[in-house]
């Protein structure tokens, strides 16, 4: 059993049972799992978080911590070796400045820094160097918009000022957002590059205030070459901060320097931001940034996989990826969890242990309905086989089912035409329009015929 082997077990039952009112994300995502050691008291799992109260959290014994972690770490340990084993939590406080900032100069400031404002930036406003262009697969929708983030990694403000990605979450507006900081770095590791949640600029904001240190705020946001904003959504209703947003956006762009932000919607399209910012935001390059297509969807897989060093066949990729269709963010936590199960189970990896693994774990799943199912869903209902389905028959008992099923088909898949009438044994694609206008027809007058449609499409989504 190896610590991190064992440590993604135990998170994978974290996951399932964790108490309510615990964060996730800091509490057991954010942990790094460093080393397994044989004690006097038992066997410790050491792990690293760069938030001291998780530390403390995790490391007092009987606290609800403490105590969730013991029992799945029982039941991991069981898993992977057949015998529950009692781990115990030690986790350490690693402050990330100290691994990650290079080491500067020693300031010979005598001065007490007194707000946020002088301080590093906050902790989120480091890039993720995994955010990387190489590893943002483009849908063809959203190819342009990589397109144009590569350009401004190249030249920044020059043109499309501000490059202002927007749509649903997850999709990876803050992931190609923070590749073009890491590419501009990468060529240019002197530029200033800040990225910054709007949160975060409002908090300092709010600070600058409180301690009367206006400049030293407009001194640390104005002079960058490239201002990363994310979530600029949450200026709404805040009229003070859109006033010093404001600023700072001009003072930026006047000075030919690149501002990149981020939203869930178009400005325009956000109540209480002000006519004057909105129309700023529109004077660079709007994309939307929008969900990826299946084969996009394998492809990240695929680059996941390769990351965490697994091996894993297209058609379980693709099994994995058609099941989800919310964001990629989901996608990911789904793989993480499937390749968790896949590493502790002896079991050889097929399309069939996938399916029942997805079965098993709780996710906002897509439901989607195959010509298939609903041809297998009409013949029960009325009680004749797929066979005679996708028969020739021209008797009543088989010929109206079909046209039900041909109809549904239509109605409830994205299949078109020619390929429904492919799954129909081969027919042509008029037969289907026929099928389906002869349906439509009928249920206007006969109220039995909508009622049993009713019925079976009951059964469909369950
Ligand atoms: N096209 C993609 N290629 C590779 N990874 C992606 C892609 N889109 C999203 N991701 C991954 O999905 C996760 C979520 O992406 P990200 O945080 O950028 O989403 P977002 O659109 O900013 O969401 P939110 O609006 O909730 O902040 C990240 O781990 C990111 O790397």
């Amino acid at each position: 059993m190896d610590h991190i082997q064992l440590w993604d077990a135990i998170k994978e039952e974290l996951r399932q049972k964790i108490a309510p009112g615990m964060t996730f994300e800091s509490y057991v995502e954010g942990l790094t799992p460093l080393s397994l050691v044989a004690s006097t008291n038992g066997t410790n799992l050491y792990l690293s978080t760069p938030h001291k109260n998780v530390a403390d959290d995790w490391n007092t014994p009987g606290g609800q911590y403490y105590s969730q972690f013991i029992a799945a770490a029982l039941q991991a340990s069981a898993t992977i070796s057949g015998t529950p084993t009692v781990i115990l939590p030690v986790v350490t406080y690693i402050d990330q400045k100290l691994t990650t900032t290079p080491i500067q100069p020693e300031s010979t400031s005598t001065q007490e820094p007194t707000s946020n404002v002088e301080k590093q930036m906050p902790e989120s406003s480091k890039l993720n160097p995994k955010f990387r262009f190489d590893t943002f697969i483009a849908s063809t929708p959203n190819r342009e918009a990589k397109s144009v983030a590569e350009a401004i990694a190249e030249h920044p403000g020059e043109e499309w000022n501000p490059l202002l990605l927007y749509g649903n979450p997850g999709l990876g507006k803050t992931h190609l957002m923070q590749a073009i900081g890491n590419e501009l770095l990468r060529r240019n590791p002197k530029a200033d590059v800040k990225f910054i949640t709007t949160d975060d600029f409002m908090n300092d904001w709010t600070d600058a205030l409180r301690f009367n240190k206006q400049n030293e705020f407009k001194d640390k946001y104005r002079n960058v070459d490239l201002l990363l904003v994310d979530d600029i959504q949450s200026l709404a209703g805040k009229e003070n901060v859109q006033e010093e947003f404001f600023n700072t956006f001009n003072a930026i762009t006047r000075a030919g320097n690149q501002i990149v932000l981020t939203a869930d919607k178009l400005p325009k399209d956000i109540k209480g931001i002000e006519d004057r910012l909105v129309s700023r935001f529109a004077m660079g390059y709007p994309a939307n940034l929008t969900q990826p297509d299946s084969e996009t969807k394998i492809a990240i897989l695929k680059n996941k996989a390769e990351e965490m060093n697994i091996e894993i066949s297209y058609d379980v990729l693709s099994e994995i990826a058609n099941a989800v269709d919310t964001n990629v963010r989901e996608l990911e936590g789904v793989f993480k969890r499937v390749v968790a199960r896949i590493r502790f189970s002896n079991d050889p990896v097929t399309v069939e242990s996938i399916r029942e693994i997805l079965a098993g774990l709780d996710f906002e799943r897509t439901n989607i309905i195959s010509i298939e199912m609903i041809q297998d869903a009409v013949a029960k209902y009325f009680n004749v086989t797929t066979t005679d389905l996708i028969g020739k028959s021209r008797v009543k008992e088989i010929v109206i089912p079909r046209q039900i099923a041909m109809y549904l088909s239509r109605e409830i898949t994205q299949e078109s035409l020619p390929a429904i009438g492919r799954a129909f044994g081969g027919k042509d694609h008029t037969t289907v329009m026929h099928s389906t206008s002869k349906i439509e027809e009928a249920v206007l007058e006969n109220k039995q015929l909508e009622a049993q449609m009713q019925e079976i499409r009951a059964t469909l989504q369950k």
